[in-house]
Order: C-alpha cells, then sequence, then structure tokens
C-alpha cells in the first residue's frame, strides 16, 4: 500500500503585491489518514491548498501524489483529489439532478447513485435551485460531489464552517467512514479545533506562511504537555515548542513530557489551548520545522 498519499516538500510561493509568503512548507498525508491544517486567520492554509492544487503557481518546492512528482494537482486533480473551500460556484440555475448530468460529463467516474446517497444523506432539496440554497446547504452539496467522482484525497478548506452543530458532527462521521478502507485521505483546515482534535490523525499547524509543528494526534497526546511556571523555570527546560509569557507567569508547550521536573504545573490540554500558544507565544527556533 501507498504511504503517502499527498507529499509537499520545500514549498515556496510568494505573492506580488504583500509580503506574505509560505516559507519552506513540508508535510505530507499518509493512506487512510486525515490530516488537521491548523492557523489563525491569514496565516496561510488557502494559500497553501491552492498552492498545491495549481491554482496558485509555486515559486518552488516539490509536490508528489501517488508517489509521482507533478506540477501541481491540476492534472491530476480532477478525479482524484475532491475540493472543498468556502466559496464554491456551482451553475446556480440548477437543481442538484440537473448538476449530476453536468457533473457526469465532466468526470469519468462519476457516481451518479453516490451522489444521490449524499443528498439524501444531507436532506438537500431536490427541486430547489441551487441558487437558493443557504451556505450550509451548498458546503454539504459540494461535499456531496467531492465524495461521487471517486476522489482518493479530499482537500477541504472550513468546509465545515457553515454547518450547524448537528450536521457538522454528522459530517465528521462521514469524514472517518471516507478514510475507512485506508486508501483515501482528507487534509482538512477548520478553525473548529475541537472537529480537529475530534476527527484528525495528524495536525499540522501553520504561522505566517510556516509550519510550527506537524505531530501525530497520539504524540501530542501521549508525549506533549502545557507547563506553567516562572520564566526562569521555564527557561531551565529543553523541550520547550512555544512559550508565551503571562506576567507573572510563563506557559509553554512542551515535548517529552515524561522528562518535566514534577514540581511543574501542568494546565488543561486541548488543541485549543496548543493553537492559542503556538499563535501569541514565542516559537523556539530550533523546534520550527525545517
Ligand atoms: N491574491 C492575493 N494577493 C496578495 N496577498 C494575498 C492574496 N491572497 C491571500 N493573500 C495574503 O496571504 C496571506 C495568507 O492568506 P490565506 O488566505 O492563505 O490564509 P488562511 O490561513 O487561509 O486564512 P483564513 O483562516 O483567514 O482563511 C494573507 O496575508 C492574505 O492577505
Amino acid at each position: 500500500m501507498l504511504e503517502n498519499i499527498l507529499e509537499v516538500n520545500g514549498l515556496y510561493k510568494a505573492y506580488a503585491n504583500s509580503d506574505f509568503g509560505l516559507n519552506n512548507i513540508s508535510f505530507s498525508i499518509p493512506s487512510g489518514s486525515i490530516v488537521g491544517f491548523i492557523g489563525e486567520n491569514g496565516a496561510g492554509k488557502t494559500t497553501t491548498m491552492e498552492t498545491i492544487l495549481g491554482l496558485l503557481r509555486k515559486d518552488s518546492g516539490q509536490i508528489k501524489l501517488f508517489g509521482e512528482e507533478v506540477d501541481s494537482l491540476e492534472g491530476a486533480m480532477k478525479e482524484q483529489v475532491g475540493v472543498v473551500f468556502d466559496h464554491m460556484n456551482f451553475s446556480k440555475d440548477l437543481v442538484v439532478g440537473k448538476l449530476s448530468n453536468v457533473l457526469s460529463n465532466i468526470y469519468q467516474q462519476w457516481d451518479e447513485a453516490t451522489f444521490f446517497h449524499y443528498v439524501r444523506h444531507f436532506s438537500l432539496p431536490k427541486k430547489k435551485k441551487i441558487k437558493d440554497f443557504s451556505r450550509g446547504m451548498t458546503m454539504k452539496l459540494a461535499l456531496a460531489v467531492a465524495f461521487s467522482h471517486d476522489s482518493k484525497l479530499l482537500i477541504l478548506d472550513e468546509a465545515t464552517a457553515g454547518l450547524d452543530p448537528v450536521a457538522r458532527d454528522e459530517m465528521l462521521d462521514v469524514f472517518l467512514d471516507f478514510v475507512k478502507d485506508r486508501e483515501h485521505s482528507i487534509l482538512l483546515s477548520s478553525h473548529i479545533t475541537t472537529d480537529i482534535e475530534k476527527i484528525a490523525d495528524y495536525l499540522v499547524f501553520i504561522k505566517k506562511g510556516r509550519i510550527l509543528l506537524r505531530v501525530s494526534k497520539r504524540d501530542l497526546l501521549e508525549n506533549y504537555a502545557i507547563v506553567q511556571g516562572k520564566s526562569s523555570e521555564i527557561a531551565k527546560l529543553h523541550n520547550v515548542i512555544a512559550h508565551r509569557d503571562m506576567g507573572d507567569v510563563t506557559e509553554a508547550l512542551v515535548a517529552d513530557k515524561a522528562s518535566l521536573p514534577i514540581e511543574l504545573n501542568q494546565l488543561d490540554f486541548s488543541i485549543d489551548a496548543i493553537t492559542m500558544l503556538l499563535m501569541k507565544g514565542e516559537n523556539h527556533e530550533r523546534a520550527i520545522v525545517k
């Protein structure tokens, strides 16, 4: 079995009219896994996804899909990569049945039965024109489409953002089901870190165009901790990933928690808390993923 469905190595992308740029982005998506892509507004998640997809031209770096280097996923992506952004453009005058006809001409592997399975599953109206769909309904439709052309990889940018909590929870189960056969994978960006906490196998944290931390959820839960102490105590630690001065005390995200001095206070640990520390704190240069 193929180890990684997607590998990104040393990706750079600058915008002509902005000082933002992707800076040496590297990560991979193992077969059968869900990778959560986490970062605050403007961190570069969409830019990374669009560059991988070939919607933006990369400056340099390597992208491998199914083990083969591709210039971008644009050619390869049509069938094998399902994409959902939070701004989807369907032919808005269509109803879902007509949309299925149109898509069957675009995708060689269009699977009408699967599409209508999801249309029913997501309770999408069959007679309403897509232009009259709510934002959440449009997102569900986009996901139904992504699931129905035999994609092996889904790239989902804030794809659950417009969904109500019940629908979001159902969607997470559909994602888990999608990767269950170990041959499908998902790259998912979301600001709802509890969703990521629930379903992701790996986490990639990005800030200002750089990857700060790539870690499996299991490793994170087993070996990392958030600690609080005097800045002099924190300064003595050798395994700090990021720290944040909070007035009298300093908080730090540390790896290898087994080696911590026992007197150090450990705080509640959640992906939200880690995200806050990584995004708002000082990131230790040696910990930044090269
Ligand atoms: N077409 C563009 N031209 C110039 N700068 C751009 C362009 N598109 C995005 N940017 C800049 O790139 C940076 C990263 O934006 P990006 O949309 O990739 O972030 P993001 O992590 O997806 O954010 P969000 O969570 O808000 O969606 C931002 O500073 C943004 O202003």
